[in-house]
């Protein structure tokens, strides 16, 4: 490593899309100088980051590819700061997440193009980049799909008896919704429809489809690419024009820590392009002068450029897993989580003789992009009615929640007693609240980042989660697979309540009916799913791609307002939210970015 890079045509921040982007620019022009600076460890041939159900150790306290950022208090998620882990490693998200295969509604880009004027962002500009990122293994290759991409889709090395219990019950239940295993429910139109969920796993290999090992690495012969891992970028430098000539950086002495304390530069010639990420790229925006008065001035930074939408519309999707005791013959990764040395050894035996088994999967066989039938919709209530009619109604291809099954506890290890389990998981596709972050330190890349989310700050989501709870609790009590509700982890209902809960069990709950909540069991309900709720780190919005005037900080072309040769590239452009995990958003920002460089600079076929 080069600990005083020199000049460089391009330089380049980041992780998801910044990987897309750079290995595009990289392998298609040769010649092009391009650096890339990301703050963590690197990632090669590392088992943590290939292994699929290794996902959960980067979750671990310990850990140094995943970054928390803490958020401050709020009484709508019961007096709580809530805890935000974002991707801090070469590849970003795409190195340390759950591999869930989830795509945007054709709609939200319609939307990006449509209501925020983003010529060039609608569904069929971005179905071509979606399709090129991607080899499609989990069946017939429907027309939104792509078959020679570098990162694989399939379903994974096994199908746990969780997801194949789910999906009966499922069945047998809810006969107003289509259950099919055969089903697509990443077609970008389909609601509404149980099914098997893809994961970004290579059926073959069993490996994990990330951007490093895909787009990165296999490059790593390409002179004028260099890749540098722990240097934590301060500010990009502007100079009396407002002109982007480069970036000063220093190293995370976490992953290095016999490094200096000096500040390095960099000079660039023709462009910068930050893509720090949702939590990243704001504050750096803010500690080169570029943001709103107000901030910039709380943290002792000269206003160069006047733009008060960094740093504001954070979205993301508000989340709860909700676990499940499950019986012995349960096929669960939580001897893995758990760390059970045993049963990890042999997994990772199967593995690596045949790509296949326990370790080949991210938890997630099952689910569903749900939307209220008729009287579900009733059962929301006023304050969801509303949201309803203003947002949804119109947009059919767009879920209310997503719901799954993930063959695990989902909460933190340190919490759960060993044992076997399944979750119920749901989160909210489009949350009505927004929030915001912000710098606190006009130096530091790594000060901790003011933090607002906005979550269950509109009562419309605060219902849908509750509908969210009671639904999925109507299917795991009916799987063959259950064994109980730990009260640990539900809502203390009361006792003599039809809600009150079955702590231990030796097989399903045969209820004919649906559990009718009293009013008291709501307000229960209501408090639980306030003081749990969190995170799905699907962060976005931070640097808008709108108008200026709507709080846009980048136009269509990644341009940051008023500043030349500085480009924004990764999730926080993102104008308004997609209901979907966001990996594969991320992956069609990079590549949309990568064919506008390329037009700007002049290269040909990327
Ligand atoms: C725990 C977790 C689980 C997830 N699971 C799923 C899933 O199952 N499916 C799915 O679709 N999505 C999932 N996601 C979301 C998805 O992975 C991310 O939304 C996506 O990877 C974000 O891409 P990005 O390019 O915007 O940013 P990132 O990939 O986060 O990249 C930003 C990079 O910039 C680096 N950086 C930040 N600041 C600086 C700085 N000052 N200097 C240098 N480098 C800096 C960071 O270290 C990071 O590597 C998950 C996310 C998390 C956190």
């Amino acid at each position: 490593m080069s600990p005083t890079p020199g000049l460089s045509t391009n330089i380049c921040v980041g992780g998801t899309a910044a990987g897309v982007l750079v290995g595009r620019l990289a392998a298609t022009a040769p010649s092009l100088r391009i650096l890339l600076l990301e703050s963590g460890p690197p990632t090669q041939d590392n088992p943590l980051h290939k292994q699929p159900s290794q996902f959960i150790k980067h979750l671990a306290p310990s850990t140094s590819t995943v970054r928390f950022h803490v958020t401050q208090q709020s009484d709508a998620v019961g007096g709580r700061p809530l805890i935000l882990p974002t991707g801090q490693c070469l590849g970003g998200g795409s190195s340390i997440n759950f591999m869930m295969y989830t795509r945007a509604s054709r709609s939200d880009f319609d939307d990006w193009e449509t209501e925020y004027g983003n010529t060039g962002w609608g569904s069929n500009d971005l179905i071509p980049l979606l399709k090129k990122t991607e080899t499609y293994q989990a069946g017939p290759v429907g027309s939104t799909h792509g078959t020679t991409g570098p990162l694989k889709v399939s379903y994974g090395g096994l199908y746990t008896n969780v997801g194949k219990d789910f999906l009966k019950v499922a069945k047998e239940y809810d006969t107003a919704r289509q259950t099919s295993e055969d089903a697509d429910v990443n077609d970008m139109d389909t609601v509404n429809v149980y099914g098997r969920w893809q994961k970004w796993i290579d059926r073959d290999t069993g490996t994990r489809s990330d951007v490093p090992h895909h787009f990165l690495y296999p490059q790593a012969s390409n002179k004028n690419l260099t890749v540098i891992t722990a240097a934590r970028v301060r500010r990009v430098v502007l100079d009396g024009e407002n002109r982007a000539t480069g970036v000063e950086f220093t190293w995370n002495r976490t992953i290095l820590p016999d490094a200096d304390h000096d500040v390095q530069q960099v000079k660039a010639t023709r462009l910068v392009i930050v893509s720090a990420g949702t939590f990243g790229s704001p504050g750096i925006l803010e500690r080169s002068g570029i943001g709103r008065a107000d901030v910039l001035e709380r943290i002792g930074v000269k206003q160069l450029v006047d733009l008060p939408g960094v740093g504001e519309h954070y979205q993301d999707h508000n989340l709860l897993f909700v676990p499940y005791a499950a019986a012995e013959e349960a096929e669960t990764l939580d001897g893995i989580a758990q760390g059970n040395e045993e049963f990890t050894t042999q997994a990772s035996e199967e593995w690596a003789k045949t790509g296949k088994g326990i370790m080949a999967h991210s938890s997630l066989d099952a689910g569903m992009k749900m939307r209220p039938l008729p009287d579900e919709l009733e059962g929301l209530g006023e304050q969801f009615r509303t949201r309803w009619d203003s947002y949804f109604a119109a947009k059919p291809d767009k879920p209310v929640l997503w719901t799954g099954i993930l063959s695990m506890c989902g909460l933190p290890l340190s919490t759960v007693p060993p044992g076997k389990y399944f979750s119920m998981g749901y989160f909210n596709a489009y949350p009505a609240a927004l929030g915001f972050l912000h710098a606190t330190d006009a130096n530091d890349p790594a000060a901790p980042v003011d933090i607002q989310t906005g979550f269950l700050q509109d009562m419309a989501d605060v219902r849908s989660l509750m509908w969210g709870y009671k639904h999925t609790r109507e299917l795991a009590r009916r799987m063959p697979l259950f064994r109980g509700e730990p009260a640990a982890f539900h809502p203390p209902f009361s006792k003599d309540s039809a809600a009150r809960l079955y702590e231990v069990t030796d097989g399903p709950i045969r209820s004919e009916h649906a559990i009718a909540y009293t009013e008291e069991d709501d307000r229960v309900l209501e408090a639980y799913t306030r003081a749990l709720v969190m995170t799905s780190g699907h962060g976005l919005g931070t640097c808008s791609m709108r108008p200026r005037e709507q709080g846009g900080v980048v136009d269509s072309s990644l341009n940051v307002y008023n500043v030349h040769g500085l480009k924004i590239a990764d999730l926080s452009i993102c104008p308004s939210n997609v209901g979907a995990n966001t990996y594969s958003t991320a992956l069609v920002v990079g590549e949309k970015a990568a064919v506008i460089v390329a037009v700007e600079l002049g290269i040909a076929g990327v």
